[in-house]
């Protein structure tokens, strides 16, 4: 088995954010926000090297969690992190958005190194890295309607979330303007994913962290929301890291991806190249769990 394997990888280059669709309801009227395009030749996001290790505070026995991770994600591009549950996903993107143990190694948000920069200029970073996460009903205060929940983000980022009003930011997710007044325990599971979507969107991330994000809804609406972020991405040009087990989502949303084991990256490149000829067995072996197992290796 080789130990790691990058097929083919779209070349070092920055994808250009795709045209707006003005047809549609995510779309900004406003365009302000998306003036802000970034060098292009930075990439959003940078992980070289990282190694995230967790303690048990009962044994003091240490867990190596991530181990030796690097990636990088382009303005735009859309970037999947597969594998089995405990393989380190979610412990390598709560990392990688400065939100968990940081462990070693370096990680560049917008070219800027997370351990180097003083608190004041990570306070201006982090809005720059949203994270919609698998539980939205957890993600949410029970205690705050949706109208307060955003007031309160507002207050925290005056300038960068004066860009549109609450009614306009819930049509971007197609929700209807009362849902400002319901308190998350009176919303479904789609639509609470929908307002963690709209409070992502209101902070103008240039990069959205999106960990098993329909796992927990109805099959019936997890389309939807896929397509909500699908939308966002094109029409915003955000960048997009997608944390998921599930490998049919990877390949309608994502460019790239990065199949973990065991905290390693063991197999990287563009979907479509993975997806057909997938060259470790363990990559083989996501593949052949598929339902369906679509995309079959042919080897
Ligand atoms: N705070 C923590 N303390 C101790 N161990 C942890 C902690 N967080 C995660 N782990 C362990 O680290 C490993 C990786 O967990 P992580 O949640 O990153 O994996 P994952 O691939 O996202 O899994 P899942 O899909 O189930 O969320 C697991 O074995 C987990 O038990």
């Amino acid at each position: 088995m080789p130990d790691v394997v990058h097929q083919g990888m779209p070349g070092g280059d920055a994808r250009h954010p795709r045209a707006l669709d003005t047809t549609d309801p995510t779309a900004a009227t406003d365009h302000r926000h998306l003036n802000r395009q970034p060098d292009s030749r930075t990439p959003v996001l940078e992980v070289d090297n990282l190694v995230v290790e967790h303690r048990n505070r009962r044994t003091g026995e240490v867990f190596r969690a991530v181990d030796h991770v690097s990636l990088r994600i382009s303005a735009g591009e859309s970037v999947a992190v597969v594998g089995e549950s405990g393989s380190g996903k979610t412990t390598l993107a709560m990392a990688a958005t400065g939100l968990g143990t940081r462990g070693d190694g370096d990680i560049r948000l917008l070219g800027h190194s997370l351990s180097a920069v003083g608190r004041k200029q990570l306070r201006r970073l982090r809005p720059e890295a949203q994270v919609v996460f698998q539980d939205p009903h957890g993600s949410l205060d029970p205690r705050q309607s949706v109208r307060s929940g955003l007031r309160e983000l507002r207050s925290l980022q005056p300038e960068r979330t004066a860009w549109i009003e609450d009614a306009e930011l819930l049509e971007r997710v197609r929700l209807e303007p009362s849902i400002l007044d319901r308190y998350p325990h009176q919303l479904s599971g789609g639509q609470a994913q929908r307002v963690c979507i709209a409070r992502a969107l209101l902070m103008r991330p240039r990069l959205i962290v999106a960990d098993e994000p329909t796992s927990g809804l109805d099959v019936s609406v997890q389309a939807d929301v896929l397509a909500l972020l699908k939308q966002i991405r094109a029409n915003t040009g955000a960048a997009l890291l997608m944390i998921s087990h599930d490998l049919a989502v990877v390949r309608s949303l994502c460019d790239v991806v990065h199949v973990m084991y065991h905290g390693r990256v063991v197999e990287s490149g563009p979907c479509e190249t993975v997806f057909a000829r997938p060259e470790h067995d363990y990559t083989r072996e996501l593949l052949a769990a598929m339902p369906g197992a679509r995309w079959r290796s042919r080897r």
